[in-house]
C-alpha cells in the first residue's frame, strides 16, 4: 500500500485554480504524490496559464477531469450594474451540482490503495470537505485563497477590534458581490460549512505581510481544534527574466507602470477611454493588460477583442512608450522585472501578494468581492500603495486627470518615494518568510510532517 496521496480540489476560477496548482506543485516537487481534480476545461486552463514552473515538475502532478454537465459560457457584460462576474454562475452551479460524484469515486479509489488520503480543497468547496471527512483514512484541509485579515474580518462580522486597532475598516465581501452569488455561496456551494468538516486550513499569506492576523486566525481555529498553516506566497518567487519581456528589458529601471485587472473584471468602455488617455498623456511608460473577465469555459472565447478598433489607434499614438497585451500576460515575470515601477491593480489577492513579493507598490483600483478590503490593507496596513478610487465608487468613471494625479503621487512625490521604499522592504521581508528557515517555509515543513505522520 502506497503511503499518502494528496488530492487538490480547486474552485473553477482562475485566481483559485492557480493557488491550488502552485501548492500541488510545491508538494509534488517534494516527492509527494499529488492529484489535481477539476472539470476538463479548468484543468486545461490552469495548466495553460501556469507561470514559473518547469514541465518536469508539472508532469509529477496527476490531473483528473471531473465530468460536469454542459453550462452556458456567455461573454461578460461590462455594462452590468455590478462589476462582479455574474456570467460565471451557471458554470459554478453545474460544478457544485455535478463534481461531488466523480470526486467521491476518485477518493474511494485512492483511499483503497493508500494509507492516508489528504484532500486539499478550496474553501468554497463544501462538497469536497464533506467527502474528505467521510473517508475512514482521509483528512481534509481548506485553502483560504484571500488575505488572512479578510478571514479575521469575517470571523467577527466586521466589528473586529484588531482590524480597527490597525486602522483598517473591514469591507465585507458580501457588500461587493451580487445577491445571486450570495445565494449560490450560502445555499448551493454551502461554503460556510467547509471549515467545520476540515482538519484545518492553509493560508496563502506570510508573517511579513499579516503576522498578527495569522496569529488571530490560528488562535481562534485552535480553540475549535483546527490547525492553521500559513505557507504563502504560493506563487513562485521569480528572479529570472522571460524572453517575451524583450520590450521591458529595453526600458530604464523602475520606469514602467503595469496595469491589469485580473481575470474576473471587465471595464466599461467609458472607463477604458479615460484610462487610455491617462496612459497616453502621462510621463511614464506602461504595460496595459486590456482583457475582459474570463468566460466560464475560457476556450469558448473567440479571442477577438471588443477593443480592436480603439486599439489600432491607441497603439500608434503610444508607440515606443507602452505596450497593450490583450492575451494572457506573464504577470509574475512583469512584476519581477527591474523596469516595472508600480502596479495599477484591482487588488485580487493573487495580484496583491505577487506584487508584494516582487517589491512593486500598488495603485489600488478595487472592483468587487474581497478587493475593496485588500485595497484598504495595501494602502493602510502594508502602506505600500495609494487608492485610485474606493470599491463603493465602482459605478463612477475615474477621469484621466485623476488617474494621472495618482501616478504622479506615487512616482513623483516624497510621499510616493516612502511608499515605493516600503514596497521594496516588504519584498525582502516576504522573501525571508518564504526562504529556508523562514516562517512560511517552516509552516510548510510542519504541514508535510503532519500529513505524512
Ligand atoms: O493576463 C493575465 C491576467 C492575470 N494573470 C494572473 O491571474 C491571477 C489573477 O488572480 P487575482 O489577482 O487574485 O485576480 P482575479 O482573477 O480577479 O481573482 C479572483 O480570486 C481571488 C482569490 O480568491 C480574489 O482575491 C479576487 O477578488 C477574485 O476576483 C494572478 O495570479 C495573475 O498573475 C496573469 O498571469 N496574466
Amino acid at each position: 500500500m502506497d503511503s499518502v496521496a494528496i488530492v487538490a480540489v480547486p474552485f473553477p476560477a482562475q485566481g483559485h485554480l492557480n493557488q491550488l496548482l502552485h501548492l500541488s506543485l510545491q508538494l509534488a516537487s517534494r516527492g509527494l504524490p499529488v492529484h489535481y481534480a477539476a472539470p476538463a476545461e479548468h484543468v486545461r486552463q490552469a495548466r495553460a496559464r501556469l507561470h514559473g514552473w518547469d514541465d518536469s515538475t508539472l508532469r509529477r502532478v496527476e490531473f483528473h477531469e471531473l465530468a460536469i454537465s454542459a453550462y452556458a459560457s456567455p461573454p461578460p457584460d461590462p455594462a452590468a450594474d455590478s462589476p462582479f462576474p455574474s456570467h460565471l454562475l451557471p458554470m459554478w452551479d453545474a460544478f457544485v451540482a455535478d463534481a461531488p460524484a466523480p470526486l467521491a469515486a476518485l477518493l474511494a479509489d485512492l483511499s483503497a490503495s493508500h494509507r492516508r488520503v489528504v484532500v486539499l480543497y478550496d474553501l468554497m468547496n463544501a462538497f469536497a470537505a464533506e467527502a474528505a471527512a467521510r473517508l475512514l483514512n482521509g483528512e481534509g484541509f481548506g485553502l483560504h485563497c484571500t488575505a488572512a485579515s479578510s478571514f479575521v474580518g469575517r470571523m467577527d462580522g466586521g466589528r473586529n477590534k484588531l482590524l480597527r486597532e490597525r486602522g483598517l475598516e473591514y469591507l465585507s465581501v458580501e457588500d461587493y458581490v451580487t445577491e445571486e452569488f450570495l445565494e449560490f455561496v450560502g445555499e448551493r456551494a454551502r461554503a460556510a460549512q467547509t471549515v467545520s468538516s476540515s482538519s484545518g486550513i492553509l493560508m496563502n499569506t506570510c508573517r511579513a505581510l499579516e503576522g498578527e492576523f495569522i496569529d488571530f486566525v490560528a488562535e481562534r481555529m485552535a480553540a475549535g481544534g483546527k490547525k492553521v498553516f500559513s505557507v504563502g506566497p504560493l506563487n513562485p518567487l521569480l528572479d529570472a527574466r522571460h524572453e517575451c519581456l524583450a520590450w521591458l528589458d529595453a526600458q530604464p529601471a523602475a520606469s514602467v507602470i503595469y496595469v491589469s485587472f485580473g481575470s474576473m473584471s471587465s471595464l466599461r468602455a467609458e472607463q477604458i477611454a479615460e484610462l487610455a488617455a491617462a496612459l497616453r498623456d502621462c510621463n511614464h511608460r506602461f504595460i496595459w493588460v486590456l482583457r475582459d473577465a474570463d468566460r466560464a469555459n475560457v476556450f469558448t472565447d473567440s479571442g477577438k477583442s471588443r477593443h480592436a478598433k480603439f486599439l489600432s489607434d491607441f497603439t500608434m499614438e503610444t508607440e515606443g512608450k507602452g505596450l497593450v497585451i490583450t492575451g494572457w500576460a506573464p504577470q509574475l515575470e512583469i512584476l519581477a522585472h527591474r523596469a516595472t515601477a508600480a502596479f495599477v491593480s484591482h487588488c485580487g489577492w493573487n495580484s496583491t501578494i505577487e506584487s508584494m513579493s516582487h517589491g512593486k507598490p500598488i495603485l489600488a483600483w478595487p472592483m468587487h468581492s474581497d478587493q475593496p478590503f485588500d485595497a484598504e490593507l495595501i494602502c493602510k496596513h502594508f502602506k505600500a500603495g495609494f487608492l485610485v478610487r474606493p470599491g463603493e465608487k465602482h459605478r463612477e468613471v475615474v477621469p484621466a486627470a485623476k488617474i494621472r494625479e495618482v501616478f504622479e503621487r506615487l512616482m513623483g512625490t516624497d510621499e510616493g518615494r516612502v511608499v515605493r521604499e516600503r514596497a521594496t522592504a516588504l519584498r525582502d521581508a516576504v522573501r525571508a518568510d518564504a526562504a529556508v528557515g523562514g516562517a512560511s517555509h517552516k509552516d510548510f515543513e510542519d504541514f508535510i510532517s503532519h500529513i505524512t505522520r
